[in-house]
C-alpha cells in the first residue's frame, strides 16, 4: 500500500507578519517538525513539500522518505491541488499543514486505520468546548448545537483517487474550500473523525508562536502528550 503525505509550507503568513514555516523553534524549521514526525512512521513512504517558488531551491531537509518539493499555488487548495498533481498512484493520500507543529504520529496513524477500515476520509477533530453563535454584522443569528460541533485540524487522510477527483471537481466549479474535507463531502465522500488535541493549533498569529515557544520550553519532558 502506497502512502504520501503532502506537507503544506507554502503560506505567506499575512496574519503572522511573516512567512511562519521557515522560522527556528529550538533551531529547527518549523516546517522540519512536520517531517520529523513522518519519519518516524513506516507506514508513509512519500512526501511531497509544498513550498513557495522563491524558496524552493533554498530550502534544505532532513528527510528519511523519498521527498519531493513542489510550488505551492495562491491559495492553500491550490497548494494541495499542485501536489496531488505530482502523484501517479498511491493508495491513500494525507494532508497536513506545516503550521501545526504539534501533530502526533498517533494523529496520523488513526487516520490511515480509518481509512483502511473503509471511509473515504478522516479528519482530525476536538470536540468544541465553548459554545458557538451564528454572527452576522455583530448581530447573533443563532446559537448552534454545541455537542455536535468539532473543531477540525490537520492531518487529514483520503483515499487519493476520491482526493483526486474531489480537487478536480472544485477547481472546474470555482470552490474554494477551507479545508479539504470539505471538497469530498461536497461530492458525497463518507468522511470520519480522528482524535485530534488541544495542543495542535495552527502556528497563525505571533500569539501562538508564543505558546509554541512555552509548550517546547516548558512543556513535558518527553512527549506532549
Ligand atoms: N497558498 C498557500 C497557503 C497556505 N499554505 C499552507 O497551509 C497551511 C495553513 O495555512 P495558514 O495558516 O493560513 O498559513 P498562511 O497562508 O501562511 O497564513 P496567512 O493566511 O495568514 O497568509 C500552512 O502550513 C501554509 O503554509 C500553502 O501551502 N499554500
Ligand atoms: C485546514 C485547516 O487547518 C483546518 O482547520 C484550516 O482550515 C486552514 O485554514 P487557513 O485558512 O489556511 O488558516
Amino acid at each position: 500500500m502506497k502512502i504520501v503525505a503532502i506537507l503544506l509550507a507554502a503560506g505567506q503568513g499575512k496574519r503572522f507578519g511573516e512567512k511562519k514555516q521557515f522560522i527556528k523553534l529550538k533551531g529547527e524549521p518549523l516546517f522540519q517538525y512536520s517531517i520529523n514526525t513522518i519519519n518516524k512512521i513506516d507506514e508513509i513512504t512519500d512526501v511531497i513539500l509544498v513550498l513557495p517558488e522563491e524558496d524552493i531551491e533554498r530550502i534544505k531537509i532532513f528527510s528519511f522518505k523519498n521527498i519531493k518539493k513542489v510550488i505551492g499555488g495562491k491559495e492553500r487548495q491550490d497548494s494541495v491541488y499542485n501536489a496531488l498533481q505530482e502523484i501517479s498512484n498511491a493508495d491513500i493520500v494525507i494532508v497536513h499543514d506545516t503550521a501545526r507543529p504539534f501533530a502526533t504520529e498517533k494523529m496520523f496513524l488513526d487516520g490511515i486505520k480509518n481509512i483502511k477500515k473503509g471511509f473515504d476520509g478522516s479528519v482530525t477533530a476536538i470536540p468544541s468546548k465553548d459554545t458557538i453563535k451564528k454572527v452576522k454584522e455583530n448581530k447573533v443569528i443563532e446559537t448552534l448545537k454545541r455537542d455536535e460541533l468539532y473543531i477540525i485540524q490537520t492531518p487529514q487522510t483520503f483515499k487519493f483517487d476520491i482526493l483526486k477527483k474531489a480537487h478536480e471537481k472544485a477547481k472546474q466549479e470555482n470552490f474554494l474550500g477551507t479545508d479539504d474535507s470539505s471538497l469530498v463531502e461536497r461530492i458525497g465522500g463518507n468522511i470520519t473523525i480522528n482524535e485530534g488535541s488541544i495542543l495542535n493549533f495552527k502556528i497563525t498569529t505571533k500569539e501562538d508562536l508564543i505558546l509554541a515557544k512555552c509548550l517546547l520550553n516548558k512543556g513535558p519532558k518527553k512527549s506532549l502528550f
